[in-house]
């Protein structure tokens, strides 16, 4: 091969490079790159090892139980999949129903203002966003209402992200993010005009603690609304099927167990709440939200081969490729929880902190 025929092919793979890794790596117009892609608040050569600990709490799964552990391995998870949620999803970590005719971005931007909707929020209130990831949500939310929004996460690294973005946004005047357990918040009683969570409780190894402390935090006539993951009534225990296919959610998502739909109500009434309104939002006629990760799977085999590559030139932290290979087989299950109907991630609940407390 001449000199020049050695340049144009270098000049091309350079280009090809380029082009799969860098245009066609962000999920998002303008979101996190492929380049990017970190450990979290983990050091790059600690990823690995990071991973392995993850996997470790599913070894000892009565130690998950143990809700003081808990926060830490749900820390630890975010860590590992922060940036590469960003750069293959967005900056809404969670589902909404597929709308016809509406991007996915718009299908996700309407399920989080009808979350503000229905606690009906004036602006100037104060609403509390429980679990708050990157603040997807949380912009939409302070953009819609004009409502103050705090949020909080586990994550340090999320609560950064966060504050980038909301400056970014111009919403940093009305969006706050705190590092912190939602099981113990830093805020006083009755502090909330409001509160929401959108697909984060399920992270708690018991729901009755994080719904007494957002009891806690809010005034009395307050509204509550939260997008809940759990087991349908078509799940049934003795399937072998539907056992591997809950499993293998809660392994990729840092569940400490899915709860069933009837769990959800009782424990709002046990901790004092109201309930106002119960309902999945993903039964029809709601399209299926897992559509989206169907139609994404090409997507997610060039990424793999994008993190591949970049793990392997030193660019990514080595463990990234096990970290997507992970995401990979949960989006699998996570269709298959779908298709079959016997998960949801969007079971909504309405909830009311009665003006006059109950002895
Ligand atoms: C509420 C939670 C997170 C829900 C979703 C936002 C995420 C669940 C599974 C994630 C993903 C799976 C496949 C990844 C893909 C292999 C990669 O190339 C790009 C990112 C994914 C699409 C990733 C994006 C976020 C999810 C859909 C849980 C944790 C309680
Ligand atoms: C799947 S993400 C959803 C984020 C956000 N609601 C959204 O829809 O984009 C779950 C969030 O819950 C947070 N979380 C989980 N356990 C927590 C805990 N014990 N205390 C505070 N935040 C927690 C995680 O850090 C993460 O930000």
């Amino acid at each position: 091969m001449d000199s020049l025929s050695l340049f144009c092919t270098g000049a091309l793979l350079a280009g090809g490079l380029y082009w799969f890794v860098c245009v066609l790596g962000p999920a998002e117009r303008k979101g996190k790159r492929a380049t990017d892609l970190s450990g979290g608040s983990i050091s790059a050569e600690k990823v690995q090892d990071s991973y392995k600990q993850y996997w470790s709490f599913f070894r000892r799964p009565k130690e998950i139980e143990t809700a003081d552990k808990v926060p830490d391995f749900v820390d630890t998870f975010y860590n590992l999949v922060t940036d590469i949620y960003e750069w293959g999803w967005g900056q809404s970590f969670h589902f909404s129903p597929s709308i016809p005719g509406k991007s996915h971005r718009e299908a996700t931007r309407l399920h989080e203002e009808m979350a503000v909707d229905l606690i009906n929020v004036k602006s100037g209130d104060k609403i509390l966003d429980v679990g708050c990831g990157v603040g997807g949500p949380m912009r939409a939310i302070a953009a819609h209402s004009r409502a103050n929004v705090v949020g909080i996460t586990i994550n340090e690294y999320q609560v950064n992200r966060a504050k980038l973005h909301n400056k970014k946004a111009g919403l940093d005047s009305l969006c706050d993010v705190v590092c912190g357990n939602f099981l113990q918040m830093p805020f006083p009683d009755n502090t909330f005009d409001g509160a929401y969570s959108i697909e984060a409780t399920c992270h708690a190894p018991k729901l009755d603690e994080v719904y007494a402390e957002i009891f806690r935090v809010l005034k009395p006539g307050a509204l509550y609304v939260s997008y809940e993951w759990v087991t349908t009534d078509k799940f049934k225990g003795e399937n072998p099927e539907h056992v591997e296919i809950i499993q293998g959610i809660e392994r990729g998502d840092a569940l400490p167990g899915l709860r069933s739909y009837a769990d959800i109500a009782e424990t709002a009434k046990k901790v004092g709440f109201e309930v106002v309104k119960e309902r999945d939002l993903a039964l029809p006629p709601a399209e299926p939200w897992w559509s989206r990760l169907k139609m994404g799977r090409l997507a997610y085999w060039r990424n793999h081969v994008v993190v591949t590559v970049l793990s392997a030139l030193g660019i990514a932290p080595k463990g990234t490729v096990d970290v997507h290979e992970m995401l990979f087989k949960t989006a699998d299950y996570l269709t298959r929880g779908g298709d079959n109907g016997i998960f949801s991630p969007m079971h909504m609940i309405l909830c009311r902190k009665p003006k006059e407390q109950q002895n």
